[in-house]
């Protein structure tokens, strides 16, 4: 296959002295902590830093807040000085999160995480409970999977009444690290519209919802408008105190800003979650719950479809076969749904891993590669409909911020997140897809849309905007290979015949 490489006069990666200011783009995300100092002026980034967080393993996933806001700290500790000099801070978050603040602003427990499928039946109850699938899209957006906060809510007030009861203060991930350095609770409407208590159809909280779960709007913070600020740094923070902090977001959402995207461009993220999504002019509203309604965190919409199961599955598969994450055979006829977390997109939050096809002849090599096929198998069933949402038939349909690039089908898919960094990964997205990849070289995302966010609050610009000056897409372009539909045939079969299997509570 070929690549090749794609430059701009100021990419990311230029090597001139920094003009200035520096602003600050925090990735709090399920595995890590990432903060970039940035030159808003060229998009350099001028120093990084990196702290992990725990995930509690086992059937639920639940990580303390309070070691987000050590990350944080630790991650901006390790960019030295440049961090002293930023002018504006934004902070990216992991999704849907339950966050549960006492009076004092403390955790009253660890926060329940996106994929935490725990509250599946509580979500089946809801979504029932309330008009139904067509119902929820119409009116929230969304149908919501378990990874809702709506969900986890739900789940937290009937197990633990005392920690709901005890409960002053609900927020998201981003939210909670954007009032640790501002004192308000804040959030913006990309975030907001995971929750599942967020009507896309208002543009505010539904209160209807949130009186069906129990849950006062007054616990809730307020939802900031684009471009508005969230408040400024306080004194005795890792930050310089009065500098602006901008209103932060879903990480998606964020990653969508840092890549500048126009209307009608997808991208596929290979992180801890996997997932589709493009920028579209209409309010998505799929009542099959496939594609989730999100706004994104200026003015426009975000379907996207998420899968549970993306890196961190394929590695465990890898560490349970003893072989080195790149080491894929090719051929042989193995299928494997890698769906270790349950899943979400297929809507599976029961189900487990499943491996089908073994003969004495498959290879180490082939199952670790079978375990990349269907993990990406699952996103790109999505992606059809995730670029078809919309009353227009497509995401950038009628939208006059249209790429120039073409129709859909020819559109390079953008890869992001930690796996694009995998060949095998790549190869697997463009053997699986028959679609033209792009590989940024900018690697960090999220911390990036974040940093063009503070940018644009710092400089009265648009975020989008500012991501494109940047020349954040520059990267590495790959061509389109024949689409390996024999593997994709197995999968589809594999799929249909396991279903009452992987139903199974
Ligand atoms: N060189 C690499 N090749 C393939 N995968 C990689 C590489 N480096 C990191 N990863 C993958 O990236 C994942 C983390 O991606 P990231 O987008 O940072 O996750 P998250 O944002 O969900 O915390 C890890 O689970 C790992 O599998
Ligand atoms: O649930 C979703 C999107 O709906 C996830 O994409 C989370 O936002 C977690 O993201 P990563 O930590 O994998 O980046």
């Amino acid at each position: 296959m070929r690549a090749t490489s794609t430059r701009g006069k100021r990419g990311v990666r230029a090597v001139a002295a920094p003009e200035g200011p520096f602003v600050v783009g925090v990735d709090s995300s399920t595995q890590s902590t990432k903060a970039l100092v940035v030159d808003a002026a060229t998009g350099q980034v001028v120093a990084q830093g990196q702290a992990p967080h725990r995930v509690t393993p086992g059937p639920g996933h639940e990580s303390d807040p309070e070691q987000w806001w050590e990350a944080l700290g630790a991650a901006l500790a390790q960019c030295g000085g440049a961090a002293h000099q930023a002018s504006a801070v934004s902070v990216g978050g992991q999704q849907h999160g339950l966050v549960t603040l006492d009076a004092d602003g403390r955790p009253v427990r660890p926060a329940l995480l996106w994929n935490d499928v725990r509250s599946a039946p509580q979500r089946d109850r809801l979504v029932e409970e309330l008009g139904g699938p067509g119902e929820w899209a119409e009116r929230i957006g969304s149908v919501p999977p378990p990874a809702f906060t709506v969900t986890k809510w739900a789940w937290l007030r009937e197990h633990e009444p005392e920690a709901a009861a005890a409960t002053a203060a609900v927020r998201l991930p981003h939210d909670y690290l954007t009032q640790r350095l501002t004192g308000e609770g804040t959030t913006d409407r990309g975030d907001a519209s995971g929750t599942g208590w967020w009507s896309s159809r208002t543009e505010s909280y539904d209160e209807g919802v949130l009186e069906h779960v129990g849950l006062s709007p007054a616990l809730l913070p307020r939802v900031l408008g684009h471009g508005e600020a969230a408040g400024t740094v306080r004194p005795g923070l890792p930050l310089p105190a009065g500098a602006l902090v901008a209103t932060g977001t879903g990480d998606n959402m964020a990653a969508a800003l840092g890549l500048g995207l126009r209307p009608g461009q997808p991208v596929l993220s290979l992180g801890t979650s996997g997932t589709v999504y493009a920028v579209s002019p209409h309010r998505p509203a799929d009542p099959s719950g496939t594609v989730s309604g999100f706004a994104d965190a200026r003015t426009d919409w975000l379907p996207l479809a998420c899968t549970l199961n993306c890196t961190l599955a394929v590695d465990r598969i890898a560490t349970l076969l003893g072989l080195h994450r790149e080491a894929v055979d090719p051929g042989g006829t193995v299928t494997m749904l890698p769906f270790l977390d349950g899943e979400r997109t297929p809507q599976l939050p029961y189900a487990s891993g499943l491996l089908h096809g073994l003969r004495h002849d498959s290879t180490g090599g082939q199952v670790l590669q079978a375990a990349y096929d269907g993990a990406v198998f699952a996103l790109l069933q999505a992606l059809d409909k995730v670029l078809d949402d919309g009353p227009g038939g497509g995401s950038g349909a009628g939208s006059g911020d249209r790429t120039d690039a073409g129709g859909a089908g020819e559109q390079p898919l953008l890869l992001i997140g930690g796996g694009a960094k995998g060949a095998a990964w790549r190869d697997t997205v463009l053997r699986l897809s028959g679609r033209p990849v792009r590989v940024p070289r900018a690697q960090e995302l999220v911390a990036l849309g974040a940093a063009a966010q503070a940018a644009a609050l710092l400089l009265g610009e648009d975020a989008a905007a500012v991501a494109r000056r940047w020349n954040t897409t520059e990267g590495t372009a790959y061509e389109a290979v024949p689409r390996d539909d024999a593997a994709l045939g197995r999968l589809e079969a594999t799929l249909t015949g396991a279903d009452t299997l992987l139903r199974r509570p």
